[in-house]
């Protein structure tokens, strides 16, 4: 398959560079001084995309390749991604389920701790030194507590599953009510927000999603209230969000996405109820290792008219 080139947009993983390198023809966006420069050397030759959370396949990318046929993702997140485009142009689309949704749960997981435990404040007070002048103090029992969780899918579920197990009742909000679960269902976010103690969002980002954790449902949380945020930056009205803690509103967040990543609120900075990630959901070797596989795997399909094994479109 050597003489298909493959177009990757941003570094991703280096194992994922070397399989891409020992298969396809492989072009990198990055190495390109400019657009133009870029454009006017592959354009007629690009016959897939690798795109990742950072860059995926914009209009502008999908129309200026005009030999382009698939767009195989390596994210689940799909938001990077003119979907629309492609199924106009017939052009395929995939990603990467399943593999990352652990990974992603656990975060979660770690988020919610961390952020009840004050596990950060707490590594920090023992490094300043501070422990020896005064025990830390009492922060608040995750056990038991009512998480509800925006989006019902697949990480969604995982999540559940997890705080089940730390005892947390489970409500959900999500487009339809889930019929296979015992969990409480809100047909409204607002509901859901008054009626738990931390809210997760773990949906996919869409026209709909976008800001869908605005300030009423900030304020319907309240300033006891915890959100935590392992979907995309954009489900957060994040001015609103920075305010909310800035003024008590809200009693604290975990964060590993935000909406203009790698930028944060610098006002989040000196906040102790807030945990920062930097976008490592599914940043694990182990993980990695199995989305560049299947990105790979999906590549293939395609160029030897096989199945795809996580179509998209
Ligand atoms: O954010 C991570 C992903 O979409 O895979």
């Amino acid at each position: 398959m050597d003489s298909i080139t493959v177009l990757m947009t941003s570094p991703m993983s280096d194992y994922l560079e070397t399989q891409l390198r020992d298969r396809f023809n492989l072009v990198k966006l990055w190495t390109y001084s400019s657009k133009t420069d870029f454009f006017k050397h592959n354009s007629h030759s690009i016959r897939a995309v690798v795109g990742n959370t950072k860059i995926g396949a914009d209009a502008e990318l999908i129309d200026s390749l005009p030999e382009l046929e698939i767009v195989s993702s390596y994210s689940v997140g799909l938001d990077k991604i003119d979907l629309r485009k492609c199924q106009e142009k017939g052009i395929r689309v995939t990603n990467t389920p399943d593999v990352l949704t652990d990974d992603v749960a656990d975060v979660a997981m770690g988020l919610m701790l961390a952020v009840t435990r004050r596990v950060c404040e707490c590594d920090r007070f023992v490094r300043r030194g501070l422990w020896p002048k005064g025990n830390f103090r009492l922060t608040n029992k995750f056990s038991g507590m009512q998480v509800g969780i925006v989006g019902l899918d697949r990480i969604g579920s995982a999540i559940a599953k997890r705080a089940e197990a730390f005892g947390c009742p489970i409500s959900y909000y999500s487009r339809s009510e889930k019929p296979e679960t015992n969990y409480k269902y809100f047909s409204n976010i607002i509901d859901l927000a008054v009626n738990c103690q931390i809210l997760v969002v773990a949906c996919a980002l869409t026209k709909e999603t976008h800001h869908i954790i605005n300030r009423e449902v900030i304020d319907a949380l309240g300033p006891e209230g915890i959100l935590i945020n392992i979907g995309r930056g954009s489900h957060i009205d994040e001015p609103e969000l920075v305010s909310a803690l800035l003024e008590g509103r809200l009693g604290g967040a975990g964060l590993d996405v935000f909406e203009n990543e790698p930028e944060v609120p610098e006002q989040l900075f000196g906040l102790e109820n807030v945990v920062l990630m930097p976008h490592v959901g599914s940043d694990t070797v182990e993980t990695a290792d199995a989305m560049a596989d299947l990105v790979i795997k999906n590549l293939e399909a395609h160029f030897l008219k096989k199945p795809l094994l996580t179509p998209v479109v």
